[in-house]
């Protein structure tokens, strides 16, 4: 797939942009912190609903105006979309599709699909369990749309049983210490519960059922990046980390074992058992410890975990084929993403930069950002569009200053 055309308005230091693009490499070329990521930011907000960079969609509206909009044409086999997210300060976003408003923005999910390679993404290797278990997500919501709504519907569950368990903790600790003959008001924070470890338990299943699937996916991909970018090292792998312990067999960490058709029923029974092993120390803690909120992905070179013992080096090749795998499963899916470059040519070393230089001449269309144009390897290096910020009555604002391209053959456009 290839986006069209694109536009912004008042998002970062955008105050209004408009851009044709084509498949094949566009490189936006700017001084360090003019916008040029946050053009590729919009567009990841496009293909994901969230930012690589922030949290929170405050930070992406223009300082000093209430709302940001950001548009994107995107061709997919012939055949085309236009979305768009408007981002209203202190309200809910509103996304549509074909200038039709959609019930919810996640349903613009799957349409844009992106995969961005960043300098923040080292911390998917030295970062928290979070960072990784965003990365699955993103991945698992990008392939399969559905799966937003689980989530969505886990977060919201898991917000409800964790404010339960803090709130009805002393009630809840009398009834785990005293058993049947608890209070009332005990006895009935615990039917509460359990109707909530049902609600966890089944959406919980489901979200861990897709990840696993993910995993079992992606691992052949990402081994195959890996060995590409560092022959030399040890192989590169994935496994699955469940919070779900020992209730879960053993087998199904193993990203090489086949998902089943039942296995969200199974996965559903293990979890309930397990919330029931970790009740009381639930209760003391106040905290849910069970689910896929615990979970990680484990990275391993060799026998040992990249976290903690992997070099620079490792750390970036690791990272890198991360982002990698994930375009190579995408593709394999059937339709290329956009590969999005902010900026990482400089961190890499000649054999690397090579090799990402393959992966991205061969894709659809990649967007790359870059402080000089010499970080970019000339093959890459086609249509190239200078970025400047510059400062105005309205405050600093991102121009695109001149765009110069290498035209191909048939003319482009
Ligand atoms: N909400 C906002 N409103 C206005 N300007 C913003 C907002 N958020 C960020 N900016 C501005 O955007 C600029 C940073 O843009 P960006 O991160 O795209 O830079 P860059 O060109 O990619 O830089 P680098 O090469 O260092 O990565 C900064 O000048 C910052 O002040």
């Amino acid at each position: 797939m290839f986006v069209r055309a694109f536009s912004l308005r008042d998002f970062r230091s955008w105050d209004a942009l408009s851009l044709d693009l084509r498949p094949g490499c566009t490189v936006f070329v700017g001084p360090n912190g003019h916008g040029k990521t946050n053009v590729l930011e919009a567009l990841g907000y496009l293909s994901t609903l969230s930012s690589h960079r922030v949290s929170s969609d405050a930070p992406l509206i223009r300082t000093g105006t209430g709302q940001a909009f950001a548009g994107a044409t995107v061709v997919n086999a012939g055949r085309e979309l236009t979305v768009d997210v408007e981002l209203i300060e202190g309200k809910s976003n509103k996304a549509r599709i074909n200038r039709s408003p959609t019930r919810r923005p996640r349903e613009i999910l799957g349409i844009l699909q992106t995969v961005l390679f960043a300098p923040e993404d080292l911390s998917l290797v030295r970062g928290d369990p979070g960072d990784r278990r965003r990365y699955l997500d993103e991945l698992l919501t990008s392939r399969i749309p559905r799966m937003a709504a689980v989530r969505a519907d886990y977060d919201r569950v898991l917000r409800q049983r964790s404010a339960l368990l803090k709130t009805a903790g002393g009630a809840l600790r009398r009834v785990s210490r005293s058993g049947a003959s608890a209070s009332e008001d005990g006895a009935s924070a615990l039917a509460t519960l359990e109707v909530w470890d049902g609600h966890l338990a089944a959406h919980g299943a489901q979200l861990l059922a897709g990840r696993l699937q993910l995993v079992h996916d992606l691992a052949p991909h990402l081994a195959e990046s890996y060995r590409s970018l560092a022959p030399e090292s040890r192989p590169a792998s994935i496994r699955y980390r469940s919070s779900l312990g020992s209730s879960l067999p053993p087998e199904f960490s193993d990203p090489s074992r086949n998902p089943a058709q039942d296995d969200v029923a199974f996965l559903e029974e293990r979890f309930l058992h397990e919330l029931s092993v970790m009740r009381s120390k639930e209760i003391e803690r106040g905290v849910c410890l069970v689910g896929p909120h615990r979970d990680d992905l484990e990275l391993q070179l060799g026998d040992t975990p990249a976290k903690g013992f992997a070099s620079h080096g490792e750390s970036w090749s690791f990272a890198l084929s991360l982002r990698l795998g994930a375009f190579a499963l995408l593709r394999a899916d059937g339709s290329d993403p956009v590969l999005m470059l902010d900026d990482v040519f400089a961190e890499l070393d000649r054999r690397r930069r090579s090799a990402l230089a393959r992966v991205a001449v061969d894709a659809e269309q990649v967007l790359i950002t870059a402080a000089v144009p010499e970080d970019v390897p000339a093959e890459l290096d086609a249509v190239r569009f200078g970025v400047e910020a510059r400062d105005t009555d309205r405050g600093r604002i991102s121009q695109i200053t001149d765009k110069s391209e290498e035209l191909p053959d048939d003319g482009g456009s």
